[in-house]
């Protein structure tokens, strides 16, 4: 049974498990440390966590599960802090957006130790102290990525633990994991900074233009465009054999629509375009989509 947890960053990932735990497992004790000074002061004004530690062995001396909530280029840095202060019965996980090199540069940091990656498939474009909320993973996947010989008693804790922050709980393999993700989100992303980079770049359109008459379907780009920069361009070092295999895919699809558009085949447009809006239907059936209104660009604590 998980009665302390200590997260390390207190940005939009690490606050929102801080507030999360405060409203729905409010008898674990929380400690939390982020090495930027200015972020651990708004950590203890938000209340993200019990204790803003000013060090990150002080933040996981006592903890039962320490998550890190860093960037993944990030994550060996921050591990390597802890390695001195762990207790021996503590479990390492984090919530990094690829597992595979995740997974890697915690074995390296933390050898020996009880390591269960993890991933909550939940997030804005938001970053920083002041992001985070509470119902962020609430009816959202959390992808555990055990590897073969995980510890059992520590992979159903950390599974609890996010049921307990209202997550679905799902387990798999991280090479898997990291080759779904590339499609359902890291190329979204890479479409979504490259088509406003795009807009912006024009010479025959203003930039004015571009944000004076941005339409909805541009306007939901621009959210996902503006998402983290350290964080996306870690992902995508981190993930790159699976995002390349993916890009080569879907270069593929753009040239094939590009063609039909060229010899003006209808058909072909009508028939990927009746697909796709099947699947945004099957989408809001299963309650996968993001339809809160105004989800992620409120303040939802
Ligand atoms: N933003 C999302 O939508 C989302 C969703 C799911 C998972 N994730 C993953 O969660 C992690 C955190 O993302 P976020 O959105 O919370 O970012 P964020 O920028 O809001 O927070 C990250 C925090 O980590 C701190 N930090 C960086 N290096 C550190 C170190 N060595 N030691 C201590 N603190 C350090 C930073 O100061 C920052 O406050 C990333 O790995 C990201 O891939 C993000
Ligand atoms: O909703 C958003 O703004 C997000 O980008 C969240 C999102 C995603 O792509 O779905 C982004 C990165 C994560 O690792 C998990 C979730």
């Amino acid at each position: 049974m998980i009665q302390s947890v200590a997260i390390i960053g207190l940005g939009l990932l690490g606050g929102s498990i801080g507030l999360a735990i405060k409203a729905n497992a409010p008898g674990i004790v929380t400690t939390g440390y982020d090495r930027d000074p200015e972020t651990r002061a708004a950590a203890e004004k938000r209340g993200l966590v019990g204790t803003v530690c000013s060090n990150a062995g002080d933040a996981v001396a006592m903890a039962d599960l320490v998550i890190l909530c860093v960037p993944v280029g990030a994550m060996e840095a921050a591990a390597r802090d802890i390695a001195g202060a762990l207790s021996d019965h503590a479990i390492i996980s984090d919530v990094g957006s690829s597992k595979q090199s995740v997974a890697e540069a915690l074995a390296k940091a933390l050898p020996g130790r009880t390591i269960i990656p993890a991933h909550p498939v939940a997030g804005t474009e938001q970053s920083g102290p002041e992001a985070g909320f509470a119902s962020l993973f609430t009816n959202r996947w959390c992808i555990l990525t055990p590897a073969d010989d995980a510890d059992p008693a520590a992979l159903e804790s950390l599974g609890e633990f996010w049921t307990r922050l209202g997550a679905n709980v799902e387990i798999m393999d991280a090479e898997h994991h990291d080759l779904v993700l590339a499609v359902t989100s890291h190329i979204p992303h890479l479409i979504a900074f490259t088509i406003v980079g795009t807009a912006s770049d024009l010479e025959e359109v203003t930039r004015s233009e571009v944000i004076k008459y941005s339409a909805g379907g541009f306007r939901d780009f621009t959210r996902i465009a503006a998402s983290d920069p350290v964080m996306w361009r870690d992902v995508f070092l981190s993930n790159k054999s699976a995002v390349l295999e993916m890009l080569g895919r879907f270069s593929e699809d753009l040239t094939a629509m590009q063609r039909a558009i060229r010899s003006g085949d209808g058909d072909a447009l009508h028939e990927l375009f009746s697909r796709t809006r099947a699947i945004r239907r099957q989408v809001i059936q299963e309650g996968q989509d993001d339809d809160r209104p105004d989800f992620g660009r409120k303040d939802h604590s």
